[in-house]
């Protein structure tokens, strides 16, 4: 593809908003700054085998674990340096949080700061980065509480509803941003040879009713009882409660997953099970539904966490995790009523 004089990009459409009045200059910046470090991981994740990218980070048997108890990969710290290094000297920010990372991160006091908090998965669905498939950037963009200048971790703990943006970037066949300052869900595609994001889908809505579903089934055993209904009725197809048959999907990059639903529609889940219960869940609440959730409402979408609007849960913990129902919105009722219900009779 070529620009041509009419295409949007990235940067146009974020001084568009901001002459409109939905952001400031610092939030647009902030925003460019992201998308530049995202451009930067794409580079390394396109290298591939190349770039001497792949693999455990670590050396080795002496594999590298993260505050979230798993083996990290190269393309985890890597990822996670590229956004703090672009990040941290902008001046837009009072903190930094990240998957990768026990703390959030002060912004050093040689550099400027501002009143923004950036949360974000630098490198999500890391188990498919050695097979090459689509792996992703996850963010989060929160105020500042008045007066903050230095963030600490109590800070970032402000429920979903108070994100003034979040988005991701999906590193597939091509790349792409996809982004939400609260007013619609937008995809940019990256044009390689100019090195911009284009605008490409402005307003991305996600149909309602479905026939699709995402979910690792070899958890099945694991479910609580809710979901066992749920996915049974769903497996059941035309002669079941449901009436119809449904497809299903697993990427188990929940970037690649999230972007076909919002593409095409779906419901993405990741419940609570008996190997996660003690964690809440296996997704992560700042860093992956909360970014995933704020994009899917703006697409006319729904995300619960089966008991609860998933942007109303109030954080106890930068790295707590919690169960993720999101996507088409009556699908999205449909299991939330499977937990209601047994929830009722119990
Ligand atoms: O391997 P599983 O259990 O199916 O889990 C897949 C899920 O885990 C994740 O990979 C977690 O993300 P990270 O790679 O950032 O840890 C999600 O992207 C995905 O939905
Ligand atoms: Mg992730
Ligand atoms: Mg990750």
């Amino acid at each position: 593809m070529t620009i041509s004089p009419q295409s949007i990009s990235l940067t146009r459409y974020l001084i568009e908003e901001q002459r409109a009045g939905r952001i400031n200059a610092d939030l647009r910046l902030l925003i460019e700054v992201v998308a530049r470090a995202c451009k930067t991981i794409s580079i390394a994740v396109g290298k591939g085998a190349l770039g001497g990218v792949l693999g455990d980070a670590g050396t080795g048997d002496d594999v590298s674990i993260n505050v979230q108890g798993e083996a990290q990969k190269k393309l985890d710290v890597l990822s996670n340096e590229i956004l703090l290094e672009a990040n941290a000297w902008g001046g837009h920010l009072a903190g930094l949080a990240s998957e990768e990372m026990d703390t959030s991160q002060p912004i050093p006091d040689v550099y400027p700061r501002g009143n923004y908090l950036l949360l974000f998965d630098p490198l999500d669905g890391s188990s498919n980065i050695d097979v090459n498939i689509s792996v992703g950037t996850i963010f989060s963009v929160l105020r500042a509480p008045d007066g903050v200048t230095q963030a600490t971790d109590d800070d970032f703990l402000q429920p979903g509803t108070s994100q003034v943006a979040a988005g991701y970037c999906t590193y597939g066949p091509s790349t792409m941003l996809v982004l939400t300052v609260g007013n619609g869900t937008h995809a940019f595609t990256l044009d390689r040879e100019i090195g911009s994001f284009v605008l490409t889908t402005r307003g991305m809505r996600i149909p309602e009713e479905t026939k699709e579903f995402a979910v690792n089934m070899s958890n099945q055993r694991f479910w609580e009882a809710p979901m066992q209904r749920y996915v049974g009725d769903l497996l059941a197809g035309k002669e079941g409660p449901r009436g119809k048959d449904f497809n299903m999907r697993w990427v188990a990059s929940m970037v690649a997953d999230v972007h076909r639903i919002l593409t095409r529609g779906g419901i993405f889940s990741y419940p609570l099970d008996s190997k996660c219960a003690a964690k809440g869940g296996k997704l992560r609440l700042m860093y992956e539904a909360n970014p995933m959730s704020l994009l899917v409402e703006q697409a006319g979408g729904a995300a619960s966490t089966g008991r609860m609007r998933m942007l109303e849960v109030q954080p106890t913990g930068l790295h707590q995790r919690v169960p993720v129902f999101l996507g088409s919105k009556r699908e999205v009722e449909a299991a939330v009523r499977y937990h209601a219900e047994h929830d009722a009779a119990a």
